[in-house]
C-alpha cells in the first residue's frame, strides 16, 4: 500500500470496528447476516478508497473518498503497520507527528488507540516501537499526557488545581505552562506512569468511573538525542455526538457542545492543510492551537476514523466529516488538479458542521429541508454514485426513481453553450443527441466540443446533466435540451422544491451581466434548468455581502456570518450543491 504517498498532509483513513455481542442477535445467526453500514466500493492502487455507507431500514446510502479503509476483520496492528509505523523514523529526525482516532461515542476510539492486552493498540505499539529504536542510542524519551475538557487543558500525569496555560512564547509558538514530562525508559515504565494517567482521565470530571471519553486525551512523546526532538502526539478524540438524537442537557449537553466545536475546528484546520490555504484557523480552538506545532509544515498526520458498524447515522456524520478534512479541491494550477476527487462534501456539509458546533438544532432541520431534500426518509430512493472517468473522479448524488428508470429510454438533443466557471474562457458547444438510458447515460457521456475541448457528463437526470472538462474544472452555461415529448422535462428547480424557494425569487429576462450588485445578478437571472440557477447560487454566495446573503430565506446572520469567514479562508470557497433532487 502506498500510504506514503499521499496527496494531502493529513491521511484520513476508516476504521470500523467489530459488531459487539450485545449487538447479534443471539435469535438468528447473526454472525452471518448481520451486516455493517459501510463496505467498500472502489479501491485504487495508491489505496485511496470510495465506502458506501448504506442504512439498512432505508434505501439510503452515500459513497466518499478516503486514503484507506480497515474492516470489521482488520487488527489494530494492521493500521501501525501501514499508517503509523512509517511516522516513526521521522520523529528521531526531528519530524513532529500526530495521530487522532476519531469518531462518535461508542465507535472504537479507546480500543484503537489503547488496545487490550491482547491486542495491543496504536499508543503500545508505537511506544514498543520507539523504544526499540532507542536502543544503543543516546536518544531519551519523555512523555506528557494531558486532556482537552471544556477548552481547558489538564495534567493527567501531575494533577493539579489549576489548569494547564497554554501561552504563546517570544517566537509565537504556544508552550503548555507547567505541564509535567516524565522521562521513560522502558515499555514497562511507560506502561506504569500511562496506566495512572489513564485512571486519572476516567474519574476527572465526574468523580465517577465514567468510561466514555468527554474530553480529549493527548499523549505526547518527545524523543531528543540533544541536537534533534521531534514529538508525537497520540489523540483519543471526545467522541462526536449528535445533539438531535441524544437526551444531553444540563453539562453533558455543554461537553457535548465543545467537543463538537473543536472537533469542527480540527476538521477545518486539517482541511485547510490539506488545500494548502495560506490561512491555517489554528486559533479556532484550544485542540488545534495546542497541537499547532505538530500539524501542518514538515510535520505528518493521521486521522483515524471510527465507526459503529450499526449506526448509520453516526457513520454518516463522522465520514462526512472526516472526507471534508481529507477533501483537496482544485485550485488551478495546483499539481494536484488532475487528482481531486469531488467528493461528495460540500457546502451543506460544511453548514452542518457549522451549526452543529454552535449546538443550532433548529437550523440544522431547516437546512435539511432547504439543501438537502433526499436526505428526508421519506425520499424513494436516493443513491450516490462515485465513479473514475477518464482523468476525472467525481462522486455525485442523485435521486433515481427505481421503479421504471432503468429499462427506460428517452430520446434527447442537447447543446449547450460552455464557458469555465469564473465566465472567463468560452470552452465550446456541445452539440449531441442521446437515447441512451437513464442507467447508460449514469455511466457518463464523454465527448468533444465544437472547439475541441474534451467534456465528460458525469451524472445525469432525465433533463440535467452534469459537465466536466477534462482537467477537472467544472463548465458552466445556457442548456438547450429537447426531450422526446413523450416523457415531458420535469423542471425540478421550478417546482415547489425547497431549493427554488431558498432561491426565490427570481425574475427573468435579465442579463446578469448588466446587473449591478450579486444580490440583483441573482434575482435578475431566470433559466429555466437547474443548472444556470445553482451556479448562480454559488457565484451570489461566493460574491454577496452579509445583507445581501442575510436577504435569501434560509439564510439568517449566522449563516451569513459563515459564509463570510469561509470566504476570507479561500477565495470563492462555494464550488457545489450536490442535492440536486429531481
Ligand atoms: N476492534 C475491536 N474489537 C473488539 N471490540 C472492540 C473493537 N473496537 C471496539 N471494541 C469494543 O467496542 C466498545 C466501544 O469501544 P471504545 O470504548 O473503544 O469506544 P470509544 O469510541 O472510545 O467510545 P467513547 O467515545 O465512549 O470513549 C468497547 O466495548 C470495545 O471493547
Amino acid at each position: 500500500m502506498a500510504n506514503q504517498i499521499s496527496s494531502s498532509n493529513v491521511r484520513v483513513v476508516l476504521r470500523v470496528r467489530p459488531f459487539l455481542p450485545s449487538e447479534l442477535n443471539p435469535l438468528s445467526d447473526q454472525k452471518t447476516s448481520q451486516i455493517p453500514c459501510v463496505s467498500i466500493l472502489d479501491q485504487q492502487p495508491s489505496g485511496e478508497v470510495t465506502v458506501r455507507l448504506k442504512d439498512q431500514f432505508s434505501s439510503r446510502n452515500e459513497c466518499y473518498k478516503l486514503d484507506s479503509f480497515f474492516g470489521q476483520e482488520g487488527r489494530v496492528g494492521n493500521i501501525f503497520e501501514q499508517e503509523v509505523s512509517v511516522l516513526i523514523p521521522g520523529i528521531f529526525q526531528g519530524i513532529n507527528a500526530t495521530v487522532f482516532a476519531y469518531g462518535a461515542t461508542g465507535s472504537g476510539k479507546t480500543y484503537t488507540m489503547q488496545g487490550t492486552e491482547t491486542e495491543p493498540g496504536l499508543i503500545p505499539l508505537a511506544m514498543s516501537a520507539i523504544f526499540s529504536m532507542c536502543e544503543n542510542t543516546k536518544y531519551s524519551v519523555q512523555i506528557s499526557y494531558y486532556e482537552v475538557y471544556l477548552d481547558r487543558c489538564y495534567d493527567l500525569l501531575e494533577p493539579k488545581a489549576k489548569e494547564v496555560m497554554a501561552l504563546d512564547d517570544k517566537d509565537g509558538k504556544v508552550q503548555l505552562r507547567g505541564l509535567f514530562w516524565a522521562s521513560v525508559k522502558s515499555v514497562a515504565d511507560f506502561s506504569q506512569i500511562y496506566t495512572t494517567g489513564l485512571q486519572r482521565r476516567k474519574v476527572a470530571h465526574t468523580g465517577l468511573n465514567d468510561v466514555s471519553g468527554r474530553s480529549h486525551a493527548v499523549l505526547s512523546v518527545i524523543v531528543s538525542d540533544g541536537s534533534s526532538k521531534g514529538k508525537l502526539n497520540l489523540i483519543d478524540l471526545a467522541g462526536n455526538e449528535d445533539n438531535r438524537r441524544t437526551q444531553n442537557e444540563g453539562i453533558r449537553m455543554q461537553e457535548s457542545a465543545k467537543i463538537n466545536e473543536s472537533l469542527f475546528a480540527l476538521s477545518n484546520v486539517i482541511s485547510a492543510l490539506n488545500n494548502r490555504r495560506p490561512y491555517i484557523p489554528y486559533r479556532e480552538s484550544k485542540l488545534t492551537r495546542i497541537l499547532q506545532d505538530s500539524l501542518g509544515g514538515a510535520s505528518r498526520a493521521l486521522m483515524v476514523a471510527c465507526l459503529n458498524p450499526m449506526s448509520y447515522q453516526e457513520a454518516i456524520h463522522t465520514v462526512s466529516l472526516a472526507a471534508r478534512s481529507r477533501q483537496i479541491t482544485n485550485h488551478v494550477g495546483s499539481a494536484t488538479k488532475q487528482e481531486t476527487p469531488k467528493t461528495k462534501v460540500d457546502m451543506e456539509a460544511k453548514l452542518r458542521a457549522w451549526l452543529e458546533s454552535k449546538g443550532k438544532t433548529k437550523s440544522i432541520q431547516r437546512l435539511d429541508g432547504l439543501l438537502s431534500p433526499t436526505r428526508q426518509a421519506k425520499t424513494p430512493s436516493s443513491v450516490s454514485s462515485a465513479k473514475t472517468q477518464g482523468p476525472l473522479r467525481s462522486s455525485l448524488k442523485k435521486k433515481v426513481d427505481t421503479a421504471d428508470r432503468e429499462g427506460s429510454r428517452t430520446k434527447k438533443k442537447i447543446s449547450f453553450d460552455l464557458r469555465t466557471d469564473d465566465f472567463s474562457k468560452d470552452m465550446g458547444k456541445i452539440e449531441l443527441e442521446t437515447n441512451l438510458s437513464e442507467r447508460e447515460e449514469d455511466r457518463g457521456l464523454k465527448g468533444k466540443t465544437t472547439n475541441g475541448n474534451t467534456f465528460v457528463s458525469s451524472n445525469s437526470s432525465s433533463q440535467f446533466f452534469l459537465y466536466y472538462f477534462a482537467d477537472g474544472t467544472t463548465p458552466c452555461g445556457k442548456e438547450n435540451l429537447q426531450s422526446d415529448p413523450s416523457s415531458p422535462p420535469k423542471s425540478p428547480l421550478l417546482d415547489n422544491s425547497p431549493i427554488r424557494k431558498a432561491l426565490s425569487p427570481i425574475s427573468a429576462n435579465c442579463d446578469p451581466d448588466k446587473s449591478t450588485t450579486p444580490l440583483v445578478k441573482f434575482n435578475n437571472q431566470s433559466s429555466n434548468v437547474k443548472e444556470s440557477l445553482v451556479r448562480d447560487y454559488l457565484m451570489f454566495l461566493n460574491t454577496a455581502s452579509k445583507e445581501e446573503l442575510m436577504q435569501i430565506k434560509g439564510i439568517g446572520e449566522k449563516r451569513a456570518e459563515y459564509i463570510l469567514e469561509e470566504r476570507e479562508n479561500a477565495p470563492a470557497p462555494f464550488k457545489s450543491v450536490r442535492h440536486f433532487s429531481t
